[in-house]
């Protein structure tokens, strides 16, 4: 199996895209529609990915949204189901614990082509993911959250921000030249600093659409030879709450004649967000 860059690499040619979909599927806002449904977060992200699979460079379901019984499950399918529309999946799981539990945290690679990890343990709690040579894996860098700067902002006594001293520190555990960065589009300068500190290191930029953070910077300096990822979540899967308002769960009853209507109207949304996502990033490219 060639290394998770390279299967990217050729994604993100195939599909002329640099777009991460996130699978961020909110209990709460999965439609009436669906309710159900076996798995509704699965019946849910199946049309999403219908939608969407053409504009996809890969797909990013965060953990956070599956961590119960029928979520695993829900999860499971849905990573099968991407990989056979032939996108990658990244797990967004942002693990990392002491060597023993992230040597079981790293077995969630065995069905994913890439994960998120957290640094804050050092280099022995993400040997287990790095040593995946064939993996991705993307450590957290500068955070997208209002927060993000909070601890990512402080100068070491060398003067740096710790955000750049996390990266240079990546660019050491890269000796798989399978290590991401992940940065947020809402600190623009902060991603033209770490491009500059890593020119070689793909970054998964997540922020743009509901964080509202700037598409031009985050694929100007996200990808490192072409190569990276900038995230959507909400601003796609649930772009149908504007389409089909009475969908979403708790919203109102749009009636059973209402729904094959609602739920073409709705997923077709999704599919044209990934889709003016991919040509904006496009223009940056
Ligand atoms: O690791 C991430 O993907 C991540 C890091 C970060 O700094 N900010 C951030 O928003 N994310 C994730 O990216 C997704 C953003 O979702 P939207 O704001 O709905 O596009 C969520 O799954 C977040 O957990």
């Amino acid at each position: 199996m060639t290394a998770f860059f390279d299967r990217l690499r050729e994604r993100i040619e195939r599909v002329d895209s640099v777009v991460s979909v996130g699978l961020d599927a909110d209990p709460d806002r999965i439609p009436d529609f669906l309710a159900d449904r076996d798995l509704p977060r699965w019946a849910f992200n199946r049309r999403i990915i219908d939608a969407t699979h053409e504009h996809a460079a890969c797909y990013k379901p965060n953990a956070a949204f599956y961590e119960d019984a029928d979520g695993w499950r829900a999860l499971r399918e849905t990573v099968a189901y991407a990989h056979g529309t032939d996108v990658p999946v990244l797990l967004d799981a942002k693990r990392a614990d002491i060597g023993n539990t992230s040597r079981q945290y790293a077995a969630l690679l065995d069905d994913v082509d890439a994960i998120t990890v957290t640094p804050y343990m050092g280099r022995d709690s993400l040997d287990p993911f790095l040593s995946r040579a064939d993996a991705g894996v993307f450590v957290l860098c500068r955070p997208s959250n209002p927060g993000g700067a909070d601890l990512q902002d402080l100068e070491l006594a060398s003067g740096e921000p710790l955000y750049r001293r996390v990266a240079a520190l990546a660019d050491l555990w890269n000796e798989h030249g399978n290590v991401g960065l992940v940065v947020g589009a809402t600190a623009p300068e902060e991603l033209e600093t770490l491009r500059a500190e890593v020119p070689d290191i793909p970054f998964l930029v997540p922020g743009v659409g509901a964080q509202g953070g700037d598409a031009e910077a985050a694929v100007e300096y996200g990808l490192a030879d072409g190569v990276g990822l900038v995230n959507s979540s909400r601003g796609i899967i649930f772009a149908g709450e504007q389409r089909s308002p009475n969908a979403r769960s708790g919203a109102g009853n749009a009636g059973e004649d209402a729904a094959a209507g609602d739920e073409a109207a709705y997923f077709g949304a999704a599919g044209e967000a990934a889709k003016r996502l991919k040509k904006r990033l496009n223009r940056y490219r």
